[in-house]
């Protein structure tokens, strides 16, 4: 990345947040938002909230209307068109123009409602497939992407560059973070459109639960992976939004990686189930490691509370709580 240019954004005195702030959640009822609706209003903020019946934020003009009418003190922009690696691979339009659109709408029409806190969130496939581990923020724009999720992540840079352009030219205090492989409740299980871990649980569950003697996974199992819950991240962000004012992104990662067979084996555990790991490789592996260096985040004060094994016993939980609910 290019330096920090000095400009206005290193002048002024920084609006960073404050206690009692209002804050629009973009992306509310999602895995990220919902945590950060949970975070924000235990910290005795309030949280301004739009369903995507009421608000389309692909839509710029009733989004900026919205924001001007409703002027909250911060946005954070959790709002997204995401999927794992087979939704990522099989629909790059909706991946690369849905998020295009919605990071134009919002973080433009933050700007002209003269919003002056904004966190855009990105990911950790933003950097190059084959970026030196742990990655550095300076790894953007180093090398080629990673094919199966390039259009996501295209339209990722473009917002880290639009927060950029918008701090150099006008001073505004938006700022970019990068989480790695998120999990926690609130997820979508799914199984044709979920990240791994969910995948992983729901597979697990419903194979103890059918007596099958072995489960199916995708690709080889050897690409390694870093995995933070929700919480934790929701925190950082509430973090970041306090204390962080800077040009560059930064990471937010727990600072460890797994293979995705060594996942498989932890959640095979926590489920209980007792049969056989397949692996199709006729599924995609994707990037073959992506480990974040989050000594940023780390020089920031932050470190993640939940380990890995906990925060999958108590996702699990949650969704057989949440399942039970919906029948
Ligand atoms: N999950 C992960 O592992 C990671 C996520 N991230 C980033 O975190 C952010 C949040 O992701 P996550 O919570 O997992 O995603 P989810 O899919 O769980 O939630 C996305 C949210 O965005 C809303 N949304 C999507 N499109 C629109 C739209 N056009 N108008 C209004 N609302 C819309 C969805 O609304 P609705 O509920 O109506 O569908 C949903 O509430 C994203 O920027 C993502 O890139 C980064 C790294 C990893
Ligand atoms: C957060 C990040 O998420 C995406 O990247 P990804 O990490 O490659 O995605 P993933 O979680 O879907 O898979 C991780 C690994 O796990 C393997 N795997 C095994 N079995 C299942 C399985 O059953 N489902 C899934 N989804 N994967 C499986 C799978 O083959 C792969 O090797 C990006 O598209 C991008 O959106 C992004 O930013």
């Amino acid at each position: 990345m290019t330096p920090a240019i000095p400009g206005p954004s290193q002048e002024s005195v920084r609006p960073l947040l404050r206690p009692g702030s209002r804050i629009f959640v973009a992306g509310h009822r999602g895995l990220v938002g919902s945590a950060l609706v949970r975070r924000l209003a235990a910290d005795g903020h309030e949280v301004l909230t739009r369903g995507r019946d009421e608000l389309d934020l692909r839509d710029a003009a009733p989004t900026e209307a919205f924001l001007r009418e409703s002027r909250p003190d911060a946005v954070v922009l959790a709002a997204a068109k995401v999927g794992g690696i087979m939704a990522n691979s099989t629909h790059p339009v909706q991946f690369l123009e849905d998020n295009l659109r919605i990071q134009l709408a919002v973080i433009a029409g933050a700007h002209a409602a003269g919003i002056r806190r904004l966190l855009f969130l990105g990911s950790s496939c933003i950097y190059p497939k084959h970026a030196p581990q742990p990655i550095p923020e300076s790894a953007l724009l180093t090398g080629p992407l990673e094919p199966t999720n390039e259009a996501y992540a295209l339209a990722k840079i473009a917002g880290i560059v639009q927060v950029q352009s918008y701090r150099r030219q006008h001073g505004a205090s938006y700022i970019s973070a990068m989480p790695t492989n998120l999990y926690g409740p609130g997820d979508n299980f799914d199984l044709e459109t979920s990240h791994v871990l969910p995948a992983l649980i729901r597979r697990f569950h419903e194979a103890k639960r059918d007596g099958a003697g072995e489960v199916t996974l995708w690709g080889s199992g050897s690409p390694r992976r870093e995995f933070l819950h929700v919480d934790d991240l929701a925190a950082a962000c509430v973090r970041l939004l306090e204390s962080y004012d800077g040009d560059e992104p930064v990471n937010v990662g727990c600072g460890e990686d797994l293979t995705i067979r060594e996942l498989a084996e932890t959640v095979k555990e926590v489920t209980g189930f007792r049969g056989a790991i397949v692996w199709d490789t006729s599924k995609p592996d994707g990037t073959p490691r992506k480990l974040l260096d989050v000594s940023r985040l780390s020089s920031l004060g932050f470190t993640p509370r939940i380990p890995l094994r906990d925060g999958i016993a108590r996702t699990y939980a949650w969704w057989l709580g949440a399942h039970a609910t919906v029948g």
